[in-house]
């Protein structure tokens, strides 16, 4: 369970005071996610989703993950939107956190993943890219090539206590992606963190995309590379090919690639494995004590990492 920060029911109350949306009538940290903290909080109105800005997400980021909401959902992406007091401010403080109050969205997230789910996911994520073209604002990736190093830095000396010789493999994998991580590509906002407990569907549709907390303009190519690694492989590790040409073509009918962007994605991939497994092993090594929060495997992405370092090919994900 993701809860960093308690908040207290009188905290809770004056904090809703200053909105339009009745009383609290119930309020529970929400189980699941690792990085914010997250309540679903029930008034006279409804349900919301209470959300508090925990370590990886910057104040000043903010204005451009809420305004990326309401820009997408007026685009009719079916995002959440933040919701605005009386003051018409949807970001403020609570329990000495940013804080913000989020609609909520009806849907669950795939528990088994199918190929029609990859189809229905790779459709909206061109849509969010193409909603996105004119959103005015940019935000640079914390989280993309450069940042990588550093991350892994702070956290070599305790890799392979979690695995024998994942710091050396780590610091091959990087010389390489340093070496031939590409540097032009077509670039927009991205959603950077489109994971299955991200996207929620109703029957068979998809009827909400949350968590745009890593979003930032980048390769729109890495969009799909991070959903590569997080849709298309089995419990077991293995890649799921029929999966993934289901993501690539549900993309495709939306918004085609370019030759040079196909050829990219086997090393944006290794990319997308390499930024999901440093941000989990540091987070294995760094959770706070009393957190109530379960972190994630970051050898899940070792497997991943070397998989895509097995592959040159394009047609290896499913593009012709
Ligand atoms: N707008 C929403 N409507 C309905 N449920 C929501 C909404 N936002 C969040 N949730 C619920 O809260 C959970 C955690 O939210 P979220 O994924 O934003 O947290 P996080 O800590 O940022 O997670 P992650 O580890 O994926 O980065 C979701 O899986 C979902 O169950
Ligand atoms: N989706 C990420 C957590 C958010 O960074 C993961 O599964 O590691």
């Amino acid at each position: 369970m993701a809860v960093y920060t308690e908040v207290t029911d009188g905290d809770l109350d004056r904090f809703l005071e200053q909105y339009d949306v009745g009383r609290a009538l119930s309020c529970k940290g929400i189980a699941e996610g690792v990085e914010n903290s997250n309540f679903l909080v029930t008034t006279d109105t409804g349900p919301l989703i209470l959300t508090l800005y925990e370590k990886r997400v910057a104040r000043g980021d903010l204005p451009f993950f809420l305004g990326l909401m309401d820009h997408l959902a007026s685009r009719d992406i079916p995002c959440p939107t933040p919701i605005r007091g009386r003051d018409g401010e949807s970001l403020r403080e609570l329990a000495g956190r940013p804080a913000a109050l989020i609609a909520f969205l009806p849907g669950m997230w795939p528990r088994r993943i199918t190929a029609h789910h990859c189809d229905r996911l790779g459709t909206a994520l061109a849509h969010l890219h193409d909603a996105g073209r004119d959103f005015a604002m940019t935000r640079r990736n914390t989280l993309g090539l450069a940042d990588w190093r550093p991350l892994f830095a702070q956290c070599a000396d305790h890799a392979d206590r979690v695995h024998p010789g994942l710091a050396e493999e780590l610091d091959t994998a990087l010389r390489d992606l340093e070496a031939r991580f590409p540097d032009t590509l077509p670039t927009g906002v991205i959603h950077a963190d489109l994971f299955p407990d991200n996207v929620f569907f109703l029957r068979d549709e998809i009827s909400g995309l949350i968590d745009f907390y890593f979003a930032c303009t980048d390769f729109l190519t890495y969009d799909l590379a991070v959903c590569v690694n997080a849709w298309c492989f089995e419990s077991r590790g293995e890649f799921n090919l029929t999966k993934a040409r289901r993501l690539m073509s549900g993309y495709r009918a939306a918004r085609d690639l370019s030759p040079a962007e196909m050829a990219a994605l086997p090393v944006l991939a290794q990319g997308a494995a390499i930024r999901f497994l440093l941000t989990r092993l540091y987070d294995w090594v760094n959770t706070p004590e009393g957190a109530l929060v379960r972190p994630k495997d970051p050898l899940e992405y070792l497997h991943k990492l070397r998989f895509h370092r097995s592959v040159e090919d394009p047609r290896a994900y499913g593009l012709e």
